[in-house]
């Protein structure tokens, strides 16, 4: 299965525009969305089918029991990360709550245990036919690096014998985008011509060099800004990235996402520019030699 990452860095740069046209250029028989604090992919490629749903467990948070506590207040001053008070009873914010287990450690009469909490929930689409694989974070939840090497587990698993997974990765750059990035074979980055468009993806294709994965870039909404598009276009010569597109900004497109299409369902001109991006990026992914 040959995997397909698109990233941006910066939210809202047209990650999943992008990618919910390129599952239905490809007819892509597996795919993922591994933004998992606010999936959206499921609301643009239509199932009609009810996902299979499963919990998942982050980390363990810490349980006091009351009835065994004799309010030595060990606990308390031993959290790193004030997850304990006392108000009659001790009690712990599980929002703050790290799971670090030091409050266990120190508890003199074993009042405490550490129990796994439910962190979010996976769900896998499935028609025989295709396999979409996501999950929703649970609200205050700081796991979504694992969550996100869920999704895609669960993606593989399901659909073995694609050739072909597309995956929309999450926002940022933190350690849910290291989890997206880890195993697969290339990573297409929307970048957007705007001066924290331009930051962030040089700090994405920098994580991507690290792990070696071969990467392309296009641009999204490139007309909002020449200059910095040529700026991103220097760069990436310099770098010896492959550029492989302008988008352009189109009033269209934001009509087809809100109408539940993706910009290849209509007639329009950044439909037509992802047609070609779509193309350069499948060359470039089955190219010979290309891992
Ligand atoms: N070429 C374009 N022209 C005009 N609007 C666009 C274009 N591409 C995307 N958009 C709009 O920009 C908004 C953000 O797009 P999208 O949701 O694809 O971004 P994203 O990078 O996936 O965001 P997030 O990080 O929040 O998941 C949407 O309203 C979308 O319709
Ligand atoms: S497990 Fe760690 S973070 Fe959580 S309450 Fe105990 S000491 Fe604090
Ligand atoms: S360390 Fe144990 S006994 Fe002491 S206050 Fe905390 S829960 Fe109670």
């Amino acid at each position: 299965m040959k995997q397909l990452l698109i990233l941006s860095g910066k939210g809202g740069t047209g990650k999943t525009t992008i990618a919910s046209a390129f599952i239905k250029l490809a007819d892509a028989k597996a795919y993922a969305d591994c933004d998992v604090d606010a999936p959206n992919l499921h609301l643009i490629t239509g199932w009609s089918v009810k996902p299979a749903k499963k919990d998942y467990y982050g980390l363990p948070k810490a349980v006091i029991d009351p009835e065994l506590c004799i309010k030595c207040d060990q606990c308390r001053q031993n959290c790193r990360f004030d997850a304990i008070s006392i108000d009659e009873k001790y009690k712990v914010d599980h929002f703050a709550c790290e799971g670090c287990g030091v409050c266990e450690y120190v508890c003199p009469v074993e009042a405490i245990t550490m129990k796994p909490a439910v962190a979010g929930e996976l769900m896998l689409y499935s028609d025989g036919e295709k396999v979409f694989s996501t999950a929703q974070l649970k609200m205050g939840s700081g796991t979504s690096g694992m969550l996100v090497t869920e999704v895609k587990k669960q993606m593989k698993a399901a659909a073995a014998d694609a050739e072909l997974a597309i995956i929309d990765g999450s926002p940022g750059i933190g350690c849910p985008v290291i989890a997206s990035l880890s195993g697969v074979d290339m990573v297409l980055i929307v970048a957007e011509p705007s001066i924290s468009g331009i930051s962030d993806m040089e700090r994405i294709i920098n994580t991507a060099a690290k792990f070696g994965t071969k990467t392309a870039v296009c641009i999204n909404k490139y007309d909002t800004s020449i200059e910095n598009t040529e700026k991103i276009e220097r760069f990436c010569k310099k770098q010896g990235l492959p550029f492989i597109g302008r988008i352009p900004f189109d009033s269209n497109a934001v009509k087809a996402i809100n109408n539940g299409q993706t910009v290849v369902d209509i007639d329009c001109i950044s439909g037509t520019a992802v047609k070609e991006v779509y193309h350069k990026t499948m060359n470039l992914l089955f190219e010979k030699g290309g891992g």
